[in-house]
C-alpha cells in the first residue's frame, strides 16, 4: 500500500490525519505513506516530528480583496502542477485528503491522474476545499450525520474521526501527568482552545479562572507562546499554566473539559466520554464550531456558552453545576459516548481496501 495524505492548516485537520496513518502502519507491514501540506504552517513541523515523510506546497486561502484572491489562485495552480511531479515519483495507490486549503488541488491533481482519492470532512459544516473537490471525490468521509445532506449519498460514509480511535487507545501517562504538577487525587478541570489557543478567551480565562471553588485543580493550556505573562498573573496553588499539553496522555484523569469545538477535540471527546462546556469559536468558517458544539448539546452530552455571553459568573455557574453533579457527569458521559466513533481508523482502512480492491 502506498498512501499519499494531503493535510494542513490547524491540529484539527493534522491530527486526525496523522493518526490515520499511525493505524495504517500496523495494519499493513509494507506500507509506504508520504504526508503533502503548507511548507509554512505547523504541518510542516509536526508530520516531520511525528517520523513521517513530508513534501511542502505553497498556497494561500481564498481570502482577502481582489489581488490576494488571484494570488491564490495561482498558488493553487502552481501546486496542482507540482502535485503531478510527486505523484509521478511517489505512485500512490490512494490519496486521501483531510481539508484545509492546500488540499484541494493536491486531490484533483489525483483525480486527474485516475488515482483513488478519498477525502475527509471533520466538521458538521462541509469545509470550502471539500465542498469545491467533493463531486470528482471516490470516497468522502464524514463525522457528521447532517453532512450527508451536502454530499453524493451512495459515496458517503458516516465512519468519524480517526483521533477517536487514538483516543480510546491513548495510554494515561502518569509521570507527564505529575510533571504538570497535577495530583492524581483532586477533581481536574482542562482549560483547552484547540491547537492555536484563543487570546479572547484567555483574557476572560484571567479573570473567571481564580474565582473557581479551590478543590478543583485546573489545568490551563493557553496556546502556544501565551504562557508567560498569564502564568505572571495567575499564582494560585489550583492553577496549573501551560502553553500545550499532550492531551490524549491526560484525558484519563479529566473530570471535565472546558474548550472550543474543533472537530478534533470533539471526536475525542464524544469516543471518551469526557463531560465538556464548550465555548465554540465565532472566528471560524460559516460558524461551524458553534453547530459542532450544538450536536453535542441536543444529546445532552455537553454545556455551550458562545463567546459573546462567557463572563467569570457564567463559566463559574456552569462549572459547579457539572463538578458538584456525579450523577449529571454520568449522564453528560453516558450521552457523549453515543455520539463516539471510536473505530473509526478502522473502519476508514476497510473502506480504502474495499476501493484497492476495486482499482
Ligand atoms: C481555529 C480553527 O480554525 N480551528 C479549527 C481546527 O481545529 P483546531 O486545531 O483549532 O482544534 P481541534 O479541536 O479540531 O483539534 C485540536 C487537536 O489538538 C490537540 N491539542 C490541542 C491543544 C493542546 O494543547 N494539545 C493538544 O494535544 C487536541 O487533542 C486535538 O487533537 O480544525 C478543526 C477541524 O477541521 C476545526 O473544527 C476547527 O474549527
Amino acid at each position: 500500500m502506498r498512501m499519499l495524505i494531503v493535510t494542513g492548516g490547524t491540529g484539527g485537520h493534522i491530527y486526525p490525519a496523522i493518526a490515520l496513518a499511525d493505524a495504517a502502519k500496523k495494519r499493513y507491514q509494507n506500507i509506504e505513506i508520504l504526508f503533502v501540506g503548507n511548507d509554512d504552517r505547523m504541518e510542516a513541523t509536526e508530520i516531520p516530528a511525528h517520523g513521517y515523510a513530508f513534501k511542502g506546497l505553497h498556497a494561500s486561502g481564498l481570502t482577502g480583496n481582489v489581488f490576494r484572491k488571484l494570488k491564490a489562485l495561482a498558488l493553487m495552480a502552481n501546486c496542482y502542477r507540482k502535485t503531478f511531479s510527486i505523484l509521478k515519483e511517489f505512485q500512490p495507490d490512494i490519496v486521501i485528503g483531510f481539508g484545509g486549503y492546500v488540499s484541494a488541488p493536491v486531490m484533483l491533481a489525483a483525480h486527474a491522474k485516475h488515482i483513488p482519492t478519498m477525502i475527509h470532512e471533520q466538521n458538521s459544516i462541509v469545509g470550502v476545499a471539500n465542498k469545491a473537490v467533493a463531486d470528482k471525490m471516490d470516497a468522502i468521509v464524514i463525522c457528521y450525520e447532517k453532512c450527508f445532506e451536502e454530499f453524493e449519498r451512495k459515496k458517503t460514509r458516516l465512519l468519524g474521526n480517526p483521533r477517536a480511535t487514538n483516543a480510546v487507545q491513548a495510554s494515561f501517562d502518569k509521570e507527564y501527568f505529575c510533571s504538570l504538577g497535577l495530583s492524581l487525587e483532586k477533581p481536574l478541570i482542562l482549560v483547552v482552545m484547540g491547537s492555536l489557543g484563543s487570546t479572547s478567551i484567555n483574557a476572560i480565562m484571567k479573570d473567571a479562572l481564580p474565582s473557581l471553588d479551590e478543590s478543583y485543580q485546573i489545568l490551563f493550556v493557553t496556546g502556544k507562546n501565551n504562557d508567560k505573562e498569564i502564568k505572571k498573573e495567575l499564582r494560585k496553588d489550583n492553577i496549573f499554566v501551560v502553553d500545550y499539553v499532550k492531551q490524549l496522555a491526560i484525558m484519563e484523569h479529566v473530570d471535565l473539559i472546558v474548550c472550543r469545538a474543533g472537530a478534533t477535540t470533539a471526536a475525542e471527546i464524544t469516543a471518551l466520554g469526557t463531560p465538556s462546556i464548550l465555548i465554540p469559536s465565532p472566528y471560524v468558517a460559516h460558524n461551524h464550531q458553534f453547530y459542532n458544539a450544538n450536536v453535542l448539546v441536543e444529546h445532552k452530552a455537553a454545556f455551550m456558552i458562545e463567546e459573546k455571553d462567557l463572563n467569570a459568573d457564567i463559566l463559574k455557574q456552569k462549572i459547579d453545576l457539572v463538578m458538584t453533579n456525579a450523577q449529571l457527569r454520568e449522564e453528560m458521559k453516558k450521552n457523549a459516548l453515543a455520539l463516539g466513533k471510536p473505530n473509526a481508523s478502522e473502519d476508514i482502512l476497510d473502506w480504502c481496501d474495499e476501493m484497492k480492491k476495486v482499482k
